[in-house]
């Protein structure tokens, strides 16, 4: 359990990383590429870098059920992909010692799926629900029941003689995750006894995640590099340690297998990853928006068709990141690109530009309009 006297990770400079990594790292581990995003993840809450607050909120739930010797009550955790929310809803069931089913939205179609899932779970059990918005409706309405009373009504029949035979569930613990807690209807999101509400991590969080990951891969990691991987990676681990393999594929196969900054540069440059850790999608849409649509305002499916995208991974994906980096303006109009977006592309705004004016005369950028400036997503 994490106790919160204890020594937060993100307090470690850079020089005491390796005594944590060392700490972290079993020398036995094997570490599969395919499988190595289920081995990187931390087990403990202890291990949990950053999110300082959820980390706390979510020890003091744990700790009084434990206490009580209930189950604890339902979490929501959200956030953007790649956060550490199934990370989390692991080592949630591994704190409380219990067993943990994984399922997600999308797996269940129909009313009688979910019945399946609830009525097998054992007394205690977490239930992980990832993408839980995108579960169907009528689901939905029987997890409800589930949630507030353990118990799931099973229809029998059809049409007018069709009857509902209640039957009792054990008692569990649903961890829910999703990327856009405001998709989720009200009944359910009020349900949940804590939300957990996850944060982009900052640069000396994400070198520590770096550290440890680096650690189990048995890859020698110099603090320059793991500084400039830190800072392309978006506020997110799971594109840290993304960032970090393509960096030690690079120091392998054409480098002396050390980790160093020369080689960081030269792969994320490969990469196509710039040094504000803008991709390929992020720099399409800036490009499309400056260069089709003078710098907007435009809407996102209009954006997202142009640059060939689904408007979800766009809006979940992308644009999070750009907004809270400065470069894209959500206003009631459309997406707007920021002077900074002009200036980070390299292109001269139109006179006429939404915010080049503002850029051309100096004038600090205005990011205002609904989700500006907002660090989870919408
Ligand atoms: N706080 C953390 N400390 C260390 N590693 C982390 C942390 N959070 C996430 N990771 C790493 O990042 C990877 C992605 O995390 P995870 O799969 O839990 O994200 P997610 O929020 O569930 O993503 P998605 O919503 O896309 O399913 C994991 O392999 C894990 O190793």
């Amino acid at each position: 359990m994490y106790d919160s006297h204890e020594e937060p990770h993100s307090g470690f400079t850079a020089e005491e990383a390796p005594a944590y990594e060392r700490g972290a790292v079993s020398p036995d581990v094997s570490v599969d590429d395919h499988q190595v995003e289920g081995a990187l993840r931390p087990r403990v809450l202890s291990e949990f870098v950053g999110q300082e607050r959820v980390r706390e909120q979510l020890s003091l739930v744990l700790h009084s059920a434990q206490r009580r010797n209930r189950a604890p009550d339902h979490i929501l955790m959200s956030g953007g992909p790649g956060l550490g929310k199934t990370t989390l809803a692991m080592i949630i069931a591994s704190e409380i010692g219990a067993p943990l089913r994984i399922t997600s939205g999308p797996a269940i179609e129909r009313s009688g799926d979910l019945a399946a899932v609830l009525s097998s779970l054992q007394e205690g059990e977490v239930l992980f629900l990832d993408e839980i918005h995108r579960m169907a409706r009528p689901a939905e309405e029987m997890l409800y029941v589930a949630m507030e009373d353990f118990r799931v009504d099973v229809m029998v029949g059809k049409g007018p003689g069709a009857t509902a035979i209640p039957l009792d569930i054990a008692p569990f613990t649903l961890v829910g995750a999703t990327t856009r807690a405001g998709m989720l209807p009200a009944p359910l999101r009020d349900r949940f006894g804590f939300t957990a509400h996850m944060d982009f991590y900052t640069p000396a969080e994400l070198e520590l995640i770096l550290y440890r990951s680096a650690g189990l891969l048995g890859a020698p990691l110099d603090e320059d590099a793991a500084r400039e991987i830190a800072g392309r990676s978006r506020g997110t681990p799971r594109i840290a340690n993304r960032l970090l393999r393509r960096v030690r594929d690079y120091a392998e196969v054409r480098g002396d297998g050390k980790l160093s900054l020369g080689t960081a540069r030269a792969a994320l440059e490969l990469y196509e990853v710039d040094r504000l850790g803008l991709d390929r999608l992020d720099r399409a849409i800036l490009d499309v928006l400056m260069n089709r649509f003078r710098g907007g305002p435009v809407g996102l499916s209009t954006l997202a068709v142009s640059v060939g995208e689904e408007a979800e991974t766009v809006e979940v994906v992308a644009e999070p990141f750009l907004v809270r980096s400065g470069f894209l303006a959500r206003t009631p109009r459309g997406r707007v690109a920021t002077p900074q977006a002009w200036a980070h592309m390299g292109l001269t705004p139109p006179p006429d530009a939404a915010f080049g004016a503002a850029a051309a005369n100096g004038q600090p950028s205005s990011t205002g309009g609904p989700g500006a400036g907002g660090t989870s997503g919408p």
